[in-house]
């Protein structure tokens, strides 16, 4: 089975347009759970743009499924975590100033501190997950640190599905059987949207988990929030 993970920062983004609280996005996680979202993902960034820290600590009481947060281990982000205790943390390697993330980790390169890092977060039994493109020495790098997951980075299937090459799923299927052999759990995220989600539901396996929020907002300003959910548990059977 592979889990619906709702990622609410869009929620925030269109209530910090006005400075309030409309929408509230602590209801917002409420009603995605109750229309049967499997979990919560948000992606706090160092500049609060969108989702911001308080949030982070408001949503906790209330995300009684899988709550699942992002982002760049800095310090302020490491405390964060450790203080909430979410069911897991998807680390991920953005810079500052990124519009949205657009990379993987270097496991190779970033290995120790990634080690370090994956030990703080599951010393307090947090599970871990790092996202990583769809490179299959990424992958064996990523077993190296001790992670209990990987993200795959997926906007390079979304953007190439788009244009009709279907056979940009071949690295994400590789990278998913090697995890599968190696004992790592397998998530997906950025960009999947209803558009692209069936054909790499039906080609990844084991696939344990998708992160969604830019399309599957944009996607419910039209079909309504409910309904889009409904639509990707479908295609997530
Ligand atoms: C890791 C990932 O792909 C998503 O978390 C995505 O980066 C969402 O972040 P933004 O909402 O800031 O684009
Ligand atoms: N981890 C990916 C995520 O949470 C959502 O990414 P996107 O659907 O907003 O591109």
């Amino acid at each position: 089975m592979t889990k619906l993970s709702v990622n609410i920062n869009k929620v925030a983004t269109i209530r910090n347009s006005r400075g309030g609280n409309v929408p509230n996005v602590v209801q917002f996680a409420k009603d995605a759970q109750s229309y049967g979202a499997q979990g919560i993902t948000i992606h706090p960034r160092p500049d609060e743009r969108h989702i911001k820290y308080q949030d982070a600590y408001d949503l906790k009481p209330e995300v009684y499924t899988e709550y699942n947060i992002e982002g760049n281990p800095i310090d302020k982000f490491t405390k964060m975590v450790l203080e909430i205790k979410p069911t897991q943390v998807t680390l991920v390697p953005d810079a500052v100033d990124a519009i949205t993330s657009n990379a993987g980790w270097d496991t190779i390169k970033h290995k120790d501190f990634l080690v370090e890092k994956i030990q703080e977060f599951k010393a307090q039994g947090i599970r871990t997950s790092i996202f990583v493109d769809p490179d299959v020495k990424q992958i064996e790098g990523a077993k190296a640190t001790g992670t209990d997951r990987i993200e795959l980075y997926t906007e390079s299937y979304a953007h190439e599905y788009a244009q009709g090459n279907k056979e940009a799923i071949k690295p994400f299927v590789d990278c998913a059987k090697l995890a599968n052999e190696i004992g790592l759990g397998v998530n997906a995220g950025h960009d999947l949207s209803l558009d692209n989600i069936q054909f790499f539901k039906e080609n990844i396996p084991g696939l344990l988990e998708v992160s969604i929020g830019h399309a599957l907002i944009s996607e419910s300003l039209y079909l309504g929030v409910e309904n889009v959910i409904q639509m990707y548990l479908n295609k997530l059977k």
